[in-house]
């Protein structure tokens, strides 16, 4: 079909200007949308991989289903982009990850086609029941219809959401998105399952494949079972090409007008799909920086500076060379948490678990139950869906998992979603826990060390994305005494106890206050447990006031010292103490910095406060709390 003069994609703002297209239309429509993404994204950066496999998905849902009556729910909500531009955000999508522009992810708050937001992933199903079960209870509210990956299925919450489904028999929805990737080569037996009938039923029409199971039960001897999802009480339909726009449209009208149960519509397609470079490294652009489009090449950091992540996967297989106790264990992020390099120098002692991070922690107890050494390596904003396994499997039987916690504080463009801002708060109150924070990428190589010969019970160490501030790196790593923070700096008025990666910001601070006549002593805590209380008490002793920083919500490192002045430290009444955490309420996207400073936590309000706290002008305070 050739195309017309007015691209179809710039009639189309919302949905319901679908509704008059033809399929040939349609499918011209998704080839404007593909060109519009890689446009788009390649000013912006996000997840391009994943959208451009669900072009024609999308196309073919908004032209079947009536959104928002009829309720969409993309896991994770990295996908979404098509969906967004197709959703009267076309004229936004430029803005996508910025400071003040669209989300990455969906978002309630941003669209009403947006009817579950995201980010985290394997939830759709569980969600898009829920929206079912209100329909039927009378809610005013269409089809439920979640879209979920091969990788996101590989969850348990996903499974506990089928189970569920299955028996409960209500009208539903699951298009299976299989693009045989995760962000990583996908692991596990549910992806070997879902390729085998890829394999077996792919491309052949329904009745052929009818008849191919007749056959095949007649041959073997044994009644067809239909696939898992049919036994698990679900009607199976598929595999369907993708981006095949008749097959698409021609399965999910059939799915619309008939189905009266849960239904799963198995989806094949190709990450990447219509940008070569992406196609042909789905993994390197899963997510991408700003790029050019005719060439494929993305930004590059600025700094020369090492990142966190390699710092802490080089440290880790040089101790992995020393101690062949030593193992590792991601949740489906081999190169996000740069365990890639133990999966080079020892595979057999690397495990991807797939995206499955409960697993993940109870199976890094049981490796560490068996005398092993375990670098249980999670972004701390996954960690969190593990905090069970955390108390009840490791903590209380208190096993020495090392916990290695990368993009810890705020990540930036990901958003409020992946911020790493809880686990200062939820580990340091768990009893027998050591938690460690690096100032730089240098105490990082530290922590790894001290981590690695700590057998005493779980220890876990937390560091930031991006790069590391431009530290010489020790030769060779020297384990840290538990407990015992460091002094970077000495004076007389006021201290600023850092602890992590703000140490940075802390001794900018002190340049500034020094500036305006203040001496300010900065100390690095590195430990929020156990405290190192000879050194808090030091500090208070020989300073008018004290201020605590840490890249962190608040009931985190601020508030374990305080309650220790208030009940241990003698020191309740008459302090001038602060202290500096993430405020009471989620960050929106920007910069990593600008973050900081939308929260009140950067350089410079470190400097007003503790100006104000010594009492010497008013202090400047963060805008107040938004509604
Ligand atoms: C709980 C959780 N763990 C890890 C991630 C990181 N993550 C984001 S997308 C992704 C891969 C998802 O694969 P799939 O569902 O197949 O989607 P695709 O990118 O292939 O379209 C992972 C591991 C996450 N978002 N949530
Ligand atoms: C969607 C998702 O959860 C991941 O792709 C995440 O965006 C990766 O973040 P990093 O870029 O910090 O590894
Ligand atoms: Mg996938």
């Amino acid at each position: 079909m050739s195309r017309p003069d007015t691209p179809t994609l710039d009639k189309v703002d919302g949905p319901s200007d679908m509704t008059a297209l033809d399929d040939a239309t349609l499918g011209l429509l998704a080839t404007e949308l593909r060109e519009e993404l890689i446009s788009a994204v390649s000013e912006t950066g996000g997840h391009l991989g994943s959208s451009l496999g669900v072009v024609e998905l999308t196309v073919a849902l908004h032209a079947v289903f009536r959104a928002p009556y009829d309720k969409i729910i993309w896991d994770v909500g990295h996908q979404c982009y098509p969906h967004k531009i197709l959703t009267e955000r076309r004229d936004q999508i430029r803005t996508l990850r910025q400071k003040d522009g669209l989300s990455g992810f969906t978002k309630r708050s941003e669209s009403e086609f947006d009817p579950f937001g995201a980010a985290h992933s394997s939830t759709s199903i569980s969600a898009a029941l829920g929206f079912a079960a209100a329909r039927d209870l009378g809610a005013d509210t269409g089809h439920a219809v979640a879209v979920i990956g091969d990788g996101s299925i590989s969850a348990g919450m996903a499974y506990e959401a089928l189970n569920n489904a299955g028996h409960d028999k209500r009208r539903l929805i699951v298009v299976l998105n299989d693009n045989e990737m995760s962000i990583a080569p996908p692991v596990g037996a549910m992806s070997r399952y879902l390729t085998g009938l890829q394999s077996e039923l792919g491309g052949l029409s329904a009745s052929i494949k009818d008849h191919a199971r007749r056959a095949r039960a007649l041959v073997t001897g044994q009644p067809d079972r239909g696939t898992l999802f049919e036994q698990m009480g679900f009607t199976y339909v598929g595999p369907i090409d993708g981006h095949d726009m008749g097959q698409l449209l021609q399965t999910l009208r059939a799915v619309q007008s008939r189905a009266d149960g849960p239904v799963l519509i198995h989806c094949c397609t190709v990450k990447g799909k219509g940008y070569r470079p992406a196609e042909h490294s789905p993994d390197k652009y899963h997510g991408v920086s700003k790029f050019d489009v005719l060439s494929g090449a993305q930004q590059k950091a600025k700094s020369n500076a090492p990142s966190y992540t390699s710092v802490f996967g080089h440290a880790l297989v040089d101790e992995a060379e020393r101690d062949p106790k030593i193992v590792a264990i991601t949740a489906a992020m081999p190169s996000g948490t740069g365990l890639d390099f133990m999966v080079e120098r020892f595979p057999e002692r690397t495990f991807d678990v797939g995206i499955a991070e409960q697993h993940a922690v109870t199976f890094s107890a049981g490796l560490a139950a068996a005398g092993m050494r375990p670098f249980c390596a999670i972004y701390s904003t996954f960690l969190q869906r593990a905090y069970d396994q955390i108390v009840h499997d490791v903590a209380l039987q208190n096993l020495p998992v090392r916990f290695a916690i990368d993009r810890a504080g705020l990540v930036g463009a990901d958003g409020p979603t992946h911020a790493g801002a809880f686990d200062i708060g939820y580990l340091t109150h768990l009893p027998n826990f050591t938690v460690m924070a690096a100032a730089d990428e240098a105490e990082l190589i530290h922590m790894v060390a001290t981590a690695a010969e700590h057998d005493g019970g779980p220890i876990a160490f937390r560091y930031p994305r991006g790069t590391g501030v431009g530290v010489d790196l020790p030769a060779i790593p020297q384990p840290l005494p538990i407990g015992r923070g460091r002094i970077m700096t000495e004076g007389n008025d006021v201290a600023i106890l850092s602890y992590g990666a703000h140490l940075s910001e802390c001794l900018m601070a002190a340049e500034r206050l020094e500036a305006q006549g203040i001496s300010a002593t900065v100390a690095d805590a590195r430990f929020s447990k156990p405290l190192d209380t000879n050194m808090i008490k030091q500090l208070l002793r020989h300073h008018k006031a004290m201020i605590t920083v840490e890249q962190g919500a608040r009931g985190g490192f601020g508030a374990h010292v305080l309650e220790w002045l208030a009940n241990e430290g003698g020191f309740d009444r008459g302090m001038k103490v602060r202290t500096m955490t993430l405020p009471d309420r989620f960050i929106n996207q920007a910069s990593p910095m600008e973050m900081y400073e939308d929260a009140g936590l950067d350089a410079a309000y470190i400097t007003v406060n503790c100006v104000e706290l010594l009492g010497l002008v008013g202090g400047r305070f963060p805008a107040p709390l938004q509604a």
